[in-house]
C-alpha cells in the first residue's frame, strides 16, 4: 500500500542546499506497522511530508494505494489520515465542531458521521470533553482530537509523525493502543519516532534512517541478529560507531 523507491529531497534556498533524503526505498502493506527511526534531523517527517503529499520529491517515486503522490495527490489525500504530534487545532471549536468540519471536508453522509463520531469518542475516550472550546484542553485531550479529525473518514493508511510526542503515559499508552488496533483491522502504517523501544514494540518491521539515508531495514529480530546486537538502541548504535 506504500511504496517509496529511490527518494531524495534536496531543499535548496539562497544560503544553503540540504539533502533532506538520499534515495530512500522501503514499503509497507496492509496489517503493517513499518517504522521510520532516526535522531533529530534524520529526515522522517520530510519522508512522511512526501507520502502525505505536503511536499514533492526532488527524484524518486512515492506511491500510496497504488497512487502516486505527485501525479494523484488528492486520490492520495482521499486514503490517508496524517497524524503529526504537533498539529494546530482551532481553539474557538469544540472537539466534536471540529471532527464534524472534517467529516464534511472529506464529503461523509451524515449517518456515517454520527456512527463514526461515536466510535471515535469512545475509543480515545472522549466523551466527557467533546463540547468543551479546543483552546481549554489539555495537550493530551488536544492530541485525540487531533488524531480523531485525522481519522474522520476511516482510511485505510495511517501515517503518524511521532505521534506519542509530549504526551504522558496514559494517553500514550492510549494512542498506542490505537495503532495496534488499526493493524489488526488491516490499516497499513507507517510510523516515525526517535523512541527505539517503542518502535521495537510497536513496528513488524523498522528502516533506521541517519543524515537523509535509510541505512537498515528489515524484522527487529533480523536485524539485531545481523548485527548481534541486543535491541535496535544498540544496532543504531553500532551503525554511527561504524561511520554512517
Ligand atoms: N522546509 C525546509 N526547508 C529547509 N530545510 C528543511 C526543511 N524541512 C526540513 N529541512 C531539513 O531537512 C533535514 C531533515 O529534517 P526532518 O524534519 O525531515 O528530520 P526529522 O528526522 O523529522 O527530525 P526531528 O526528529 O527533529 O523531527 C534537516 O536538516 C532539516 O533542517
Amino acid at each position: 500500500m506504500i511504496e517509496v523507491n529511490g527518494v531524495s529531497k534536496i531543499f535548496e534556498d539562497s544560503a544553503q542546499e540540504t539533502k533532506a533524503l538520499d534515495e530512500v526505498s522501503f514499503s509497507c502493506c496492509a496489517g503493517e506497522i513499518f517504522g521510520l527511526l532516526g535522531p533529530n534531523g534524520a529526515g522522517k517527517t520530510t519522508c512522511l511530508r512526501i507520502l502525505s503529499t505536503v511536499l514533492c520529491p526532488t527524484a524518486g517515486e512515492a506511491k500510496v494505494a497504488n497512487y502516486n503522490v505527485v501525479d494523484n495527490p488528492q486520490e492520495v489525500r482521499r486514503r490517508i489520515g496524517f497524524i503529526s504530534g504537533n498539529t494546530g487545532i482551532y481553539d474557538r471549536l469544540t472537539p466534536h465542531e471540529t471532527v464534524l468540519y472534517f467529516g464534511k471536508l472529506y464529503g461523509l453522509s451524515k449517518s456515517f458521521l454520527k456512527k463514526r463520531c461515536d466510535e471515535i469518542y469512545e475509543m480515545f475516550q472522549m466523551t466527557d470533553f467533546i463540547h468543551t472550546l479546543n483552546g481549554k484542553l489539555s495537550t493530551g485531550m488536544k492530541q485525540k482530537v487531533s488524531i480523531a479529525r485525522t481519522i474522520v473518514h476511516d482510511p485505510p493508511v495511517l501515517i503518524f509523525d511521532e505521534p506519542t510526542a509530549n504526551l504522558d503515559i496514559l494517553v500514550a499508552k492510549n494512542v498506542l493502543n490505537f495503532i495496534l488496533d488499526c493493524r489488526e483491522k488491516g490499516k497499513c502504517i507507517i510510523l516515525s519516532t526517535h523512541i527505539m523501544s517503542e518502535a521495537q514494540k510497536l513496528c513488524d518491521r523498522l528502516g533506521i534512517i541517519h543524515k537523509g539515508k535509510l541505512l537498515v531495514q528489515g524484522k527487529t529480530e533480523d536485524l539485531c541478529a545481523q548485527y548481534d546486537c541486543g535491541d535496535i538502541e544498540d544496532i543504531f548504535f553500532s551503525l554511527i560507531d561504524s561511520g554512517f
